[in-house]
């Protein structure tokens, strides 16, 4: 099963996931002046910051509306990008939160669990219902694959949906997280005790961590929200247990680090440093808690 690499790169590594939302903006000029055109130099840049940050992420994550915004070169910097993290060993996660109905998710699962574009694990709407997911699950288990469904969400609009309170009290995230994890992610459990069925938890907000963690106790987490869009450790490492558990995503925060250290030659060590601290910050964090 795939969470197991997962727990084991974790283990291993650490919780951070390298967000590759590589836009053509954060490429310094030098390197976008060595390239061909733009998909080329995205490429460039990924490349740099994977061979620096490999050692010291648990995973990576690759947005593809980055690369869908530059047309044909940023999706052949999208599948460059993706088959560079495989050949290196690297678990990457294609964002691409996908949902639709059975037959067309069938093909959303081929196009991106195999082919071209194929990635280990990728990020998924429950909108439409649990046949929207359902799906991806053959390749889950025979293809040691995996997918994050979204849950509980980072941004300010969370609250428009998924705060909302069904009859008995539960709110919409509390019933996508038990659905998902009982009917849906039983059948794909790891032996690290966790599902490689997984649930995008935003760690913008602590307050209701403690109870999502119990309640989603054999669900592994994606957790967005650090760093740029002001996530603390301190309301990380209450989604993360035994300093595992969940992947911590940080994006702009890395691929940016370089114009606070100055030196837009060295894009990659500012990178690197970046996920160091992050881990640090987080793993001391979770010591903190766990007292
Ligand atoms: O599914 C996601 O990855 C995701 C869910 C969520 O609730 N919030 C969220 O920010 N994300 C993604 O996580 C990344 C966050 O990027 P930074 O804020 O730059 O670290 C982006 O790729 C978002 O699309």
């Amino acid at each position: 099963m795939i969470v197991d690499r997962l727990y084991q790169s974790v283990a291993e590594k650490g919780p951070i996931c390298v967000g590759l939302d590589t836009d053509i903006s954060y490429v310094p000029q030098w390197l976008r002046d060595e390239c061909e055109n733009d998909g080329e130099a995205v490429l460039a840049f990924n490349k740099q910051i994977i061979d620096a940050c490999c050692d010291v992420a648990g995973c990576f994550k690759v947005q593809i509306a980055y690369y869908e915004s530059l047309g044909l070169q940023g999706l052949q910097a999208y599948r460059d990008t993706l088959a560079y993290l495989r050949q290196k060993g690297q678990i990457v996660i294609a964002d691409i939160k996908r949902g639709d109905i059975a037959k067309t998710a069938e093909m959303y699962a081929k196009g991106h669990f195999t082919g071209d574009f194929e990635a280990d694990l990728v990020t998924l709407s429950p909108f439409m219902g649990l046949d929207s997911i359902t799906p991806y699950l053959p390749y889950i288990k025979e293809q040691e694959k995996g997918v994050f469904v979204l849950v509980r969400t980072s941004n300010p609009g969370r609250e428009d949906f998924q705060y909302i309170r069904s009859e008995s009290g539960e709110t919409i995230y509390d019933i996508v997280g038990r659905r998902l994890q009982d009917e849906i992610g039983v059948d794909c459990m790891g032996q690290c005790g966790y599902s490689s069925v997984g649930a995008v938890i935003g760690g913008t907000s602590s307050l209701e961590a403690e109870t999502i963690r119990k309640k989603l106790d054999k669900t592994f987490f994606l957790i967005p929200g650090y760093g740029a869009q002001g996530g603390k450790a301190e309301d990380i490492a209450r989604y993360l247990k035994g300093r595992n558990g969940g992947v911590v995503n940080s994006s702009r925060a890395v691929l940016l680090a370089y114009k606070k250290a100055g030196d837009e030659r060295d894009f990659a060590t500012a990178a690197r440093n970046e996920v160091i601290k992050a881990r640090e910050e987080i793993l001391s964090a979770c010591a903190e808690y766990e007292k």
